[in-house]
């Protein structure tokens, strides 16, 4: 018994040697054809072929392994091929590490994000209300020594009956506001028909979550020379979310700022829930710079603390955090909201966090 088990091993490990001196034999026919289909500039991908290529195989399928199967073992094998066809630069993202091992800083004007640069703070009412609304924030991170103002003045909200944002006098109170304090505004555009004239007011262009794959906003911003703060999406994996990244970057436009927001899944006590990993691993394999919005991830107020120093522990870049004068009358996100005390409040733990940080480096 044993000795019919060792022998039909030995068989198989025979075997193995063979497919994968078949294999090895296939794949370099693959490539010489990969090699003729660029001089020719035809693309690389032939699905009509291997469609051929696999009812063939069907036909000639006598078992033990079905169809499906033997259909399924097939297609890797195409995949495969068509993965040694393409060139570096197709299987290797712009926005990966492998591509740029340097992180990428992100300038707006003196203002530099990644990198070896302390986290910034990114803050402001989620929905621009008035110009006094926003004066009264814009005060107090000019006295926090902030330097970026977010408001939202195109709203993408979830019920078409809630308030939908001032629109371009929205951005116009932003941007005087702004300068009146020597202040960036971060604003976010949800039509690609805005983006140029956008460009007029805001120093970052944010695409929100519920755009993260609107396609054609994702060129268009590559397309201008704005850097852009793209949110991952509502239920984004990573890959996704980098892929977005791609979209962006691969027309052009490399100032690119991550913003972890938080991902959807079953917990209820929080907004969504943020998805912390996401930090450590988006700087592993992406050089752009990646920021935490406390608010949205978790939509509540009691946590923000712990939840700005977990970010900051992961790694991020910066924070982003919504603050009102007045959250209870608060046009939008009324719940998440902080008031301008407690926003100061939670500048200085944050300063304070950071300080015991570089102490504890220094040491
Ligand atoms: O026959 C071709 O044109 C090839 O490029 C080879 C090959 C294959 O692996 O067989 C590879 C990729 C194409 O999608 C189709 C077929």
């Amino acid at each position: 018994m044993n000795h019919t088990l060792e022998s039909l091993r030995k068989e198989l490990d025979r075997i193995n040697f063979q497919l994968l001196n078949l294999i090895a034999q296939r794949g370099s026919i693959v490539k010489e054809i990969g090699e003729i289909k660029k001089k020719q500039s035809v693309n690389k991908f032939d699905p009509i072929r291997e469609r051929k290529m696999l009812d063939q195989i069907i036909e000639h399928n006598k078992g033990p392994f079905s169809d499906d199967t033997v259909r399924h073992l097939f297609k890797q094998i195409f995949k495969a091929s068509l993965e040694l066809q393409q060139e570096e630069h197709h299987k290797t993202l712009l926005v990966s590490r492998k591509r740029r091992p340097l992180d990428t800083v992100v300038r707006i004007g003196d203002e530099e994000i990644g990198g070896n640069n302390d986290p910034i703070v990114i803050a402001g009412p989620c929905s621009v209300e008035s110009e006094e609304q926003v004066r009264k924030v814009a005060q107090v991170l000019k006295q926090q020594g902030l330097i970026f103002l977010r408001g939202g003045a195109y709203k993408p909200r979830t019920s078409p009956y809630d308030f939908q944002g001032l629109g371009e006098q929205g951005l116009e109170i932003l941007r005087k506001v702004a300068d009146e304090f020597h202040l960036k505004v971060v604003s976010e555009i949800v039509n690609p028909a805005n983006l140029n004239s956008s460009v007029e007011y805001v120093d970052v262009i944010q695409i929100g979550a519920r755009n993260m794959q609107n396609f054609e906003l994702l060129k268009a911003a590559g397309s201008v020379q704005i850097p852009v703060l793209l949110k991952r999406g509502l239920s984004a994996t990573i890959e996704e979310f980098l892929f977005a990244a791609e979209y962006i970057v691969s027309r052009g436009n490399n100032q690119v700022i991550l913003c972890e927001r938080g991902i959807r899944t079953y917990e209820k006590w929080t907004r969504n829930t943020l998805d912390i990993s996401a930090v450590p691993i988006l700087k592993k394999e992406s050089h752009l710079p990646v920021i935490v919005d406390i608010s949205h991830s978790t939509g509540r107020r009691d946590i923000l603390d712990a939840i700005a120093k977990a970010a900051l522990a992961a790694g991020a870049d910066g924070l982003m955090v919504e603050t009102h004068p007045d959250p209870a009358v608060a046009l939008s996100d009324a719940n998440q909201q902080i008031n301008l005390t407690t926003f100061r409040e939670l500048m200085k733990e944050i300063d304070r966090y950071n300080r015991l940080n570089t102490v504890k480096s220094d040491g």
